[in-house]
């Protein structure tokens, strides 16, 4: 008999080590619980130093409020790394347009000059597109970014001793150019892109590992553990952050962890809500070999989802450019039409 999950697991960082640095059994059992029963939880005690959440939440609102024809200066159509910005209404999810804006950024290089066909997926390597003339954007997001870094890792440590691996078990495939994903988010309230409904972010699970995500206080953020019918809805906490598991891990796993599907329901009409996703990501070209858990826990290991809209890839730039494909169909045609079906 299953009982139905009403809320999400909330844990807090501080106490992930014991004073002696080796990580407390208590605080794995609980991530490991949390990552495999919900796919999501909450963190407090992350070591943000104070006033951090609010400034970079505060930076994107005084972004996002600047002319349209300033923040298209950063269009992502012109991007072949799907950089820069996305306009109201462009992005799909579930084949619906998303309430939302929002500028993607990543690690900041050079374009690869020599890219073998059977790895178009190299192409997302490239620079970001920034706001000259609003410099704290860029300052705020890549301060934050290497905050995230530092969570991530310290996470899929935890995540790795939780399933009975060393410490270190995940961390090669994050050495010298993991390719991490930021989003800075805006929501417009219901009925500014009438295509949407009511439809802020349609359901979907992320690509990567792990996700990390700050929420402002407006709410809407729901999700759906595997098996059950009801959503539950991530409260806001302030100042915490919403972690999920990715499709990586579900793949790696076999499904212990679980990429648990979410969605955001649009703001009611006037309120606007901010976010910041954070997916801690490894480089282009791994590929994530399944892991070997004990048994106790491969015995409840759940499979792969098997979505026939959202095949799942081992290869970790294959499953994060089959994703920016089907979510920004403009940007995809022009830079890679021969990819599209
Ligand atoms: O904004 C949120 O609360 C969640 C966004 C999300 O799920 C995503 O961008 O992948
Ligand atoms: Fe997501």
């Amino acid at each position: 008999m299953s009982t139905v999950l009403t809320t999400v697991p909330v844990l807090d960082m501080s106490t992930a080590r014991n004073a002696d640095g080796s990580f407390d059994e208590d605080f794995i059992t609980a991530l490991r619980d949390a990552a495999h029963r919900v796919g999501f939880f909450q963190i407090t005690g992350f070591g943000a130093p104070d006033g951090t959440t609010q400034n970079l939440l505060k930076t994107l609102a005084d972004f996002f409020a600047l002319p349209v024809e300033q923040k298209l200066k950063l269009d992502n159509r012109s991007s072949a790394q799907f950089r820069g910005y996305t306009r109201l209404g462009a992005e799909i999810t579930r084949g619906r347009a998303d309430s939302r804006e929002q500028i993607d950024y990543g690690p900041e290089r050079e374009v690869l000059s020599e890219i073998p066909a059977d790895a178009p997926y190299l192409n997302l390597q490239g620079p970001n597109q920034w706001p000259a003339e609003f410099p704290q954007l860029e300052n705020v997001a890549m301060d934050w970014a290497t905050l995230m870094n530092q969570v991530g890792s310290e996470l899929l440590s935890a995540l790795a001793v939780g399933l009975g691996l060393p410490q270190e078990y995940f961390a090669e495939p994050f050495d010298h150019a993991p390719a991490w994903m930021g989003k800075l988010v805006h929501y417009v309230g219901g009925g500014i892109v009438p295509e949407a409904g009511t439809q802020g972010v349609g359901a979907h699970a992320d690509y990567g590992f792990i996700t990390l995500l700050l929420q402002d206080s407006v709410g809407g953020l729901q999700v759906q553990p595997y098996g059950q019918d009801e959503w539950i809805e991530v409260a806001p906490i302030e100042g915490a952050l919403v972690v999920n598991i990715g499709e990586m891990l579900e793949v790696a796993t076999n499904g212990y962890l679980m990429a648990t599907i979410h969605r955001v329901t649009a703001p009611p009409a006037g309120v606007d809500r901010y976010s910041v996703p954070f997916f801690y990501s490894p480089r282009l070209d791994s590929v994530i070999s399944p892991v070997p858990l004990p048994a106790k826990l491969a015995a409840d290991a759940r499979g792969v989802s098997d979505d026939p809209e959202n095949p799942m890839l081992a290869s970790y730039g294959a499953n994060v450019l089959k994703g920016w494909l089907r979510a920004h169909p403009q940007t995809a045609q022009k830079h890679y039409p021969s990819l599209l079906k």
